[in-house]
């Protein structure tokens, strides 16, 4: 078949006007904010009032006094304690995790909510529909049917295919309103035991009990009301908390929707606030460009920065290569990484001048910065830094350091594929 010329013509400007049309589309899908692209210069140290003035401020959530933490080690200290607070609950339940998957630790948890939703405790579970991917559909329907509000966090669907790339990955449970969990953990067997194997993860998980609780509650709430448009108010989840500690602490959460810089921004305030130390436990560290800066020019102050990332036991390969790409600058100017032996470690704590603790779902990587939503709770308290310093110190012994000259002198095949994973890293 021959074309006209005015045929020619009328394709032509049809094949124009469609291109102007999935430009507009594709810009529309850009993000149309600017985000946070300069260094955060160092200018108040953690123990200044203006420091925790300004964290206060500008994550949200005020930092508030009276507060309680307990950190509990691995599944063997962590299950027994949240199985224990949600079988103490009286008034309410509420829980979100990245991962649920079935199995021993699925099944003992869907048989302490569902014991407590008998007893007429209200219960709402919130998974996030990637993450939970594994969780076997009768352990959701055993929950349905006992009266737990269970859902799932932003399901495929056909018309919202854009924010499948925007998992919950906060780890929350609060009990009562009184009792909140946060950490590493998933719901899933890998974490149970005491990292004794590579079939038992490395993990640490907080309790926090007092009038910071309330945020964590809130940051639930945040994402329930997303889920189902519903808001759960009154005592049962909101009671008057009562100082019961000498910890500040602050729960504060990021997502593309709101906040959606908060927790680059806390990572860059508190790297950027160091004078002396800097421990970072970091199940997956692919720190992006301000983060790297922040963290050199902390290495130029003098401050010591260590860091524990797992080692050849990684369920991501292409994160431990992507996360691998980005030592050089970091080991040439003072810091030492370690990689941790005996077992997947999945542990995400930063601990900053034996002060500031920030514990929580969030990972050093944009994923977490930039695409998830996260919650993490800040603790200021140098009993509770030196804790949990002493946790760090006990699983040093446990890793191998990588030094610059090993990391130069890494096979060329490990170089290229290591680069090849750090193309990636934008979505990692
Ligand atoms: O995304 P995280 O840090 O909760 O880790 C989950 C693991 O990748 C599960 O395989």
């Amino acid at each position: 078949m021959t074309w006209s010329r005015r045929q020619i013509v009328a394709a032509g400007v049809i094949g124009a006007l469609l291109a102007i049309a999935v430009t507009i589309i594709a810009l529309n899908f850009m993000q149309p904010e600017r985000r946070i692209e300069r260094q955060v210069e160092h200018r108040y140290t953690t123990d200044d009032p203006r420091f925790r003035h300004e964290l206060s401020t500008l994550l949200g959530p005020p930092i508030l006094e009276g507060n309680r933490v307990a950190n509990f080690e691995n599944g063997d200290q962590i299950f027994p304690a949240m199985l224990e607070a949600i079988r103490g609950a009286r008034h309410s339940i509420n829980f979100e995790t990245y991962i649920y998957w079935s199995g021993d630790i699925g099944r003992e948890f869907a048989d302490a909510l569902i014991e407590r939703a008998h007893a007429k405790v209200p219960v709402h579970v919130l998974v996030d529909w990637v993450g939970s991917q594994k969780m076997d559909e009768v352990l959701v329907h055993e929950m349905a049917d006992a009266g737990i509000r269970i859902e799932r966090y932003h399901p495929l669907q056909w018309y919202h295919l854009v924010r499948m790339n925007n998992r919950t990955h906060r780890k929350l449970l609060v009990v009562d309103g009184k009792i909140g969990f946060t950490g590493g953990v998933g719901i899933a067997d890998q974490w149970s035991g005491n990292a004794q194997d590579e079939e038992h993860w490395r993990d640490s998980h907080y309790r926090i009990e007092g009038p910071a609780v309330a945020q964590m509650q809130a940051a639930f709430m945040d994402n329930w009301i997303k889920a189902t448009g519903g808001v759960l108010r009154g005592e049962d989840y909101f009671p008057p908390l009562e100082p019961l500690g000498d910890a500040a602490g602050q729960v504060f959460t990021s997502s593309p929707t709101g906040g959606a810089d908060s927790m680059l921004l806390m990572y860059l305030l508190a790297f950027s606030s160091a004078v002396k130390t800097i421990d970072i436990s970091a199940s997956y560290f692919v720190p992006d460009e301000l983060t790297l800066r922040v963290l050199i020019d902390a290495l130029k102050r003098g401050v010591r920065v260590r860091v524990i990332v797992p080692g050849e036991d990684i369920d991501t390969e292409i994160v431990r290569k992507a996360s691998r790409a980005s030592w050089g600058e970091l080991l040439a100017a003072g810091a030492q990484i370690h990689e941790y032996q005996p077992t997947m470690f999945h542990c995400k704590t930063v601990i900053v001048d034996g002060l500031l603790v920030s514990v929580g779902s969030t990972n050093i990587d944009t994923r977490s910065f930039r695409l998830n939503d996260e919650a993490n709770l800040n603790v200021y308290d140098a009993a509770f830094a030196r804790a949990l310093t002493r946790v760090f110190e006990q699983d040093l012994k446990h890793t191998r350091q990588i030094t610059l000259q090993a990391w130069l002198h890494r096979p060329f095949t490990e170089k290229i594929m290591e680069n090849a994973a750090a193309a990636l890293s934008s979505q990692l």
